[in-house]
């Protein structure tokens, strides 16, 4: 270890919370085992705990609040339940606590709930997309996504049954939460009852605060008297968990995968019990190292496997994402292998040693292409910090570093670029037209979006009907798509659908779309796995390949033998008709009614376009290796090797999202006729200049 590995000069203080005696605690891993009176003595002994009197004393008397604490110090777990036992949940109000992630706020709130002693989805509770585990008069606490809150705005602008409103992990400067960001300080105008909390490790608190400063003159006359201090208050919570040692390597790695696998094989030979938190970037480097992991090196070093490797990312079922939480079998060493999912509010209990690989997928947008990539690209020191502080909970920790404490120090970013500065902006345009708000370029941004962006956003949102020529939401196309949790196109090829009669089978296709993926390719059994998908496959393409599955699911009885014998994602499958049920009842309210083309593919493959006609490509000529041109922009593309359309090659296709890895690869493909092109959207294929009455 020593000669591969460096400490950094800027190693941690030493540990601060100690157990009375002076030493450092370590505590039971199993939380199912910890009595109530253990989980308070837990959460006194936590950094945070100190400040719960100043705290409320500031959120009572601040408009804002911005905290600043380390990783682990309790700002996430403990904040919520100060407020609740204070009195702000009650009359019938809520607290909530906004999260980047999913992972996160699930795992949170029933953290939360047990330290509460109450059950999950009760008086705490959490909602992300298409799943709500809170009962209404009785949740006091709510965990939920930052782009769930902005949705809530749809129904009741002002968020009227929050008290206090905590936006976690403000650092992170996702596209939905600098959206809610915004959002909220125009409700603070008009709420002077309403409090904020912004948290994070890793925030630069001053120009936040600088941000939520409301001059009384901008205050609206009747929320001027009892108003609250509208200077926001900043709060640095002092302390951290345990020690978490930063190692550096010596000298840059070229290959940053394989120089994680031996740092996992060298903590595992070098250093004392502990589970291994990994962070690489994406799917197929994760899936790679796994392979690496328990296959080769096991075999190589003729160990039997004394460790368990598991790999952790967004499109993986929940009860394989469940599985990083349970503790190891006695003997075995856990490694997860991870995205950035892990980076941010997770605890996993047994996690000792975390391993940085300083790179994570990030989202670019290029509004002159209109294509947004996932690429994968160098970290910032907000982000290596926050996985350094996945380590250090429970006990003292380590962070091997894949890069130089040189780089680190002198080469790596503060912070990221906020996504909003590096995303298609549809979605947000569509979020913000429903709230009223017109003026989007005027608005009240952190950091405002690129204008290239926002006229490329208005003019995809005009050409499918969405926008009309004053840039407003269109009635009552525009407005349903707005209702709709889906992204617009999709939305929009759905309500599209209800008109063409085949909204029966494209709302399977919608929640088909919804979900990460429904195959499950297995190593080693690539022949099985491609006659499975054949069995489906139809020359139309992916979507009505997946109608052909979900018939099948549905004749099985919904079976998990079905699914297991078939390469299909049981959870996946359930979660699609989970999905489907909750887009019907959706449809319904829009006052829409389900009918089915029975057969007509025609149909049904010119509703799929009507949404997605600026998705088309064409086959290029000459083309040996199957190369296709986008017709809006000239991009070259090719068909990702999961389409049932992969080597098929038709001359004309229509995709539903890209993927960046060697090349630019489209995901779910249907074949069409250009003519349907022209017919669905004239406009859009005629539109040179965009509209100015839109800007
Ligand atoms: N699921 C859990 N199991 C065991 N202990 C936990 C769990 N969740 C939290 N803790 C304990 O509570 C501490 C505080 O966690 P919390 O998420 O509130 O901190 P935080 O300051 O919000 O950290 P971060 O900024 O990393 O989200 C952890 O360091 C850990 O000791």
């Amino acid at each position: 270890m020593s000669k591969y590995w460096k400490p950094g000069s800027d190693r941690p203080t030493p540990v601060l919370v100690d157990d009375e005696e002076g030493g450092v605690l370590f505590v039971s891993t199993s939380s199912s085992s910890s009595s109530s009176s253990q989980l308070e003595r837990l959460r006194q002994r936590l950094p945070v705990y100190k400040y719960r009197d100043a705290i409320l004393y500031l959120v009572e008397n601040h408009a804002t609040t911005i905290i600043v604490g380390e990783t682990g110090s309790g700002k996430t777990t403990q904040i919520p339940q100060y407020l609740k036992e204070a009195g702000w949940a009650e009359g019938g109000r809520v607290i909530a606590c906004t999260q980047p992630r999913r992972l996160a706020v699930q795992s949170v709130a029933s953290r939360v709930a047990e330290e509460m002693g109450v059950t999950l989805g009760e008086e705490v509770g959490y909602a992300i997309r298409f799943e709500d585990q809170t009962k209404p008069g009785l949740t006091m606490v709510k965990f939920l996504t930052d782009g769930v809150l902005i949705r809530e705005m749809m129904d009741d602008p002002l968020l009227t049954k929050y008290s206090v409103i905590m936006v976690d992990e403000a650092h992170e400067r996702s596209l939905s939460t600098d959206i809610l960001l915004g959002l909220l300080k125009k409700i603070q105008r008009r709420r002077p009852d309403l409090r904020l909390i912004i948290s994070s490790a890793t925030i630069e608190a001053k120009s936040m605060a600088s941000f939520y400063h409301i001059r009384k003159k901008n205050l609206r006359n009747d929320a001027i008297d009892a108003v609250p201090n509208q200077e926001p208050a900043i709060l640095s919570v002092e302390g951290k968990g345990y020690t978490v040692e930063i190692h550096y390597v010596e000298e840059p790695v070229s290959d940053y995968l394989q120089a994680a696998v031996e740092t996992v094989l060298s903590i595992h030979d070098n250093e004392g019990p502990g589970d291994v938190l990994v962070f690489l970037t994406g799917q197929d480097d994760i899936e790679a190292a796994v392979k690496m992991l328990t296959d080769e090196y096991n075999h190589s070093r003729g160990r039997s496997s004394d460790l368990l490797v598991l790999p952790l990312y967004s499109g993986l079922p929940r009860s394989d994402q469940d599985l990083i939480f349970a503790p190891a079998p006695r003997g075995k060493r856990k490694v997860v292998i991870s995205t950035n999912i892990a980076e941010t509010s997770l605890t996993l209990e047994g996690v000792v040693y975390v391993v940085d690989s300083s790179f994570s997928k990030q989202k670019f947008y290029n509004p002159i292409s209109d294509i947004e990539s996932l690429v994968t690209a160098p970290i910032s020191k907000a982000s290596a910090r926050q996985r350094a502080g996945r380590a250090g909970r429970l006990r003292p920790g380590k962070c091997f570093r894949l890069y130089t404490e040189e780089y680190y120090l002198k080469d790596m970013p503060s912070e990221g670029i906020p996504e909003m500065q590096r995303s298609n902006l549809v979605s947000c345009i569509i979020q913000m037209k429903a709230l009223g708000i017109d003026n989007i370029l005027g608005f009240d941004w952190l950091s405002s979006p690129s204008a290239e962006a926002m006229v490329r956003a208005l003019e995809v949102l005009y050409s499918l009907g969405i926008l009309d020529e004053d840039a407003k939401l269109t009635s009552p196309l525009g407005f349903q798509v707005a209702e709709l949790p889906l992204e617009p196109m999709v939305s929009n090829m759905l309500l599209s659908s209800c008109e063409m009669g085949c909204s029966e089978e494209v709302v399977t296709i919608a929640a088909m779309l919804s979900v990460q993926s429904i195959w499950v390719s297995m190593r080693g059994v690539q022949k099985e796995f491609d006659e499975a998908k054949l069995r489906f496959a139809v020359a139309e393409g992916d979507h009505v390949t997946y109608l052909n599955v979900y018939k099948g699911f549905l004749k099985s009885g919904k079976s998990s033998q079905w699914c297991y014998r078939n390469f299909i994602n049981y959870q996946a499958m359930k979660k699609v008709i989970d999905i489907r049920e909750q887009l019907v009842r959706f449809l319904k309210r829009l006052g829409l009614t389900l009918k089915s083309c029975e057969g007509d593919l025609k149909m049904l493959r010119k509703a799929i376009i009507s949404g997605f006609f600026a998705h088309a490509c064409q086959l290029a000529e000459y083309s040996p290796n199957g190369m296709y041109k986008t017709l809006r922009s000239s991009q070259e593309v090719y068909i990702h090797p999961s389409s049932v359309l992969f080597r098929v090659n038709p001359k004309c296709v229509v995709y539903h999202s890209l993927v960046l890895t060697d090349k630019q690869y489209m995901r779910n493909v249907i074949a069409v006729d250009p003519a349907w092109l022209i017919e669905a959207a004239p406009h859009f294929y005629q539109l040179r200049k965009p509209n100015p009455a839109l800007f």
